[in-house]
């Protein structure tokens, strides 16, 4: 049989040169690139080639022969097994320079458009426990690493905690994590500890069996807390048990909820989530304007950095009280609340029908009475019909997902043409592409990367596009 060849070949000696896409860093061999991830630019390793492609190589480090003088010490104990916080052991300082260089590169060689010097990226004032939800799985199969299968020791198998990634089976145990502020770890250990002492079943993710499926914590910016448990079947004595035990033992959760989802997967927005405890949401707060969230609700996960963000938009979208708004992709209404008192009227449209109704009660709640929410996809909803009923708008702010901007909205966008265009993006590589469609009737006059996920490969970023 032949044997496939060099995979799984050490090149040795090889110097790391710098961070590209997703978080890798890249490195040359004979000619050929390399993508290695958990390394630093300017570390000397040895690495084991996994994937070997014509033009490109990917690969592991087995062993560091000099250490990058970019490296700091890796805070998590769980750093190179659990997904989360991938850029640890480079200092946050070099961490922005490689995002507001991913812009620039993308930008540059994506987009094509001429561009103003760049802003300074806005870094985050918190570089640890900036989140505000995290979910963790329940596995009776829990992940352990090489040490503990060497150490011989018994270890308690049922885990919860993050995936492994890329394994929708494998399940870390955490102990600390540095992503979410109090009582986000003590409630996860609470809730682990009680379950194995009550052998409760753990979720078996290959059989689809057991009873624990996973755990929300939400800690809003108002001190509110929502926890919400999700099992696969009614057992009430067990939901109640945890329940009251939750209840007793954190006082600060606000809503404490519960959802039994008999699905082979584990969304439940077309569930019903019981409140057992307190309101069925929590508040997040901005310039004394509250965002009602809800089990279903999606709210920005670094409210800090999001109220940083939507600061930069509004500067950007330069609203005098005249200006006739729309915000395209909007969520729970967050940006168009957040304009709606420096605007004459904003229009905001999502494709989800729940994140409208919140857009809708966030307006109410806050006597913000010059908003109108729409549900659908923005292809269809961005008609001509709609805008003949509400105008032209001045401004668009434009905030998709990472996939970008459809090209028949980006077409109806060059045909309505706005005074400005304010494009909030996670994605530089699709932002580029939709700059380019945008440049037959807009220049690029502003380019603001922001900082919304420390510790990771992920940047956010704000282009002003002025109608030429
Ligand atoms: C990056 S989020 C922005 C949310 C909001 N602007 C905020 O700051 O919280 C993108 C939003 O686009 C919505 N979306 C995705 N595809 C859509 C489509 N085809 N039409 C309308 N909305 C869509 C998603 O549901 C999501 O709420």
């Amino acid at each position: 049989m032949r044997k496939k060849k060099n995979k799984f070949e050490i090149l040795e000696n090889i110097k790391i040169e710098e961070m590209v896409a997703e978080g890798k860093c890249l490195a040359r061999h004979n000619n050929m690139v390399i993508f290695v991830g958990g390394v630093a630019p300017g570390d000397v390793v040895d690495l084991r080639v996994t994937r070997k492609k014509k033009s490109f190589m990917e690969a592991v480090p087995v062993a560091f022969r000099e250490y990058s003088e970019l490296r700091v010490e890796p805070f998590c104990q769980h750093f190179g097994v659990c997904g989360g916080c991938k850029w640890q052991h480079i200092s946050y300082e070099t961490q922005l320079h490689y995002k507001q260089k991913q812009v620039k590169d993308n930008l540059e060689r994506i987009g094509k458009v001429t561009l103003p010097e760049f802003d300074p990226i806005l870094g985050s004032e918190k570089t640890k426990y900036y989140r505000n939800k995290l979910e963790y799985t329940f596995s009776g199969n829990g992940w352990l690493t090489d040490e503990q299968i060497k150490s011989g020791e018994e270890f308690d198998r049922n885990a919860l905690g993050f995936h492994i990634p890329g394994r929708f089976d494998k399940i870390l145990d955490i102990e600390h994590c540095y992503l979410q502020p109090a009582p986000s770890n003590a409630v996860r250990l609470e809730v682990r500890d009680y379950a194995r002492k009550h052998g409760l079943d753990f979720y078996n993710a290959v059989k689809q069996e057991g009873f624990l499926r996973n755990l929300i914590i939400r800690t809003a910016n108002t001190g509110e807390v929502m926890v919400i448990l999700q099992v696969k079947y009614d057992d009430q004595e067990a939901i109640l048990g945890i329940m009251k035990h939750l209840e007793e033992t954190f006082p600060e959760i606000t809503s404490l909820q519960y959802v039994v989802n008999p699905k082979g997967n584990e969304t439940y927005h077309d569930l019903d989530v019981v409140c057992y405890k307190g309101l069925p949401y929590i508040h997040e707060e901005m310039e004394g304007i509250k965002f009602r969230v809800g089990p279903k609700s999606f709210y920005q996960t670094n409210a800090d950095q999001a109220y940083e963000l939507y600061k930069k938009t509004r500067e950007l979208a330069a609203l005098t009280g005249n200006e006739l708004v729309y915000d395209l992709y909007t969520g729970a209404g967050t940006i168009a609340n957040f304009v709606a008192r420096q605007s004459r009227e904003v229009i905001g449209i999502e494709y989800v029908p729940s994140a409208i109704e919140d857009a809708k009660i966030n307006s109410q709640i806050n006597d913000i009475t010059n908003t109108t929410f729409y549900a659908g996809d923005m292809k269809d909803i961005l008609s001509d019909e709609l805008i003949a009923r509400h105008g032209r708008p001045d401004v668009v702010i434009t905030d998709p997902p990472r996939a970008g901007m459809h090209q028949d909205v980006v077409e109806k966008l060059l045909q309505v043409h706005a005074d400005r265009i304010v494009y909030v993006s996670c994605n530089p590589a699709t932002q580029a592409r939709d700059l380019e469609l945008l440049s037959e009737k807009y220049e690029v006059t502003r380019v603001q990367p922001v900082d919304m996920f420390p510790q990771t490969h992920h940047v956010e970023n704000i282009v002003l596009l002025t109608a030429k």
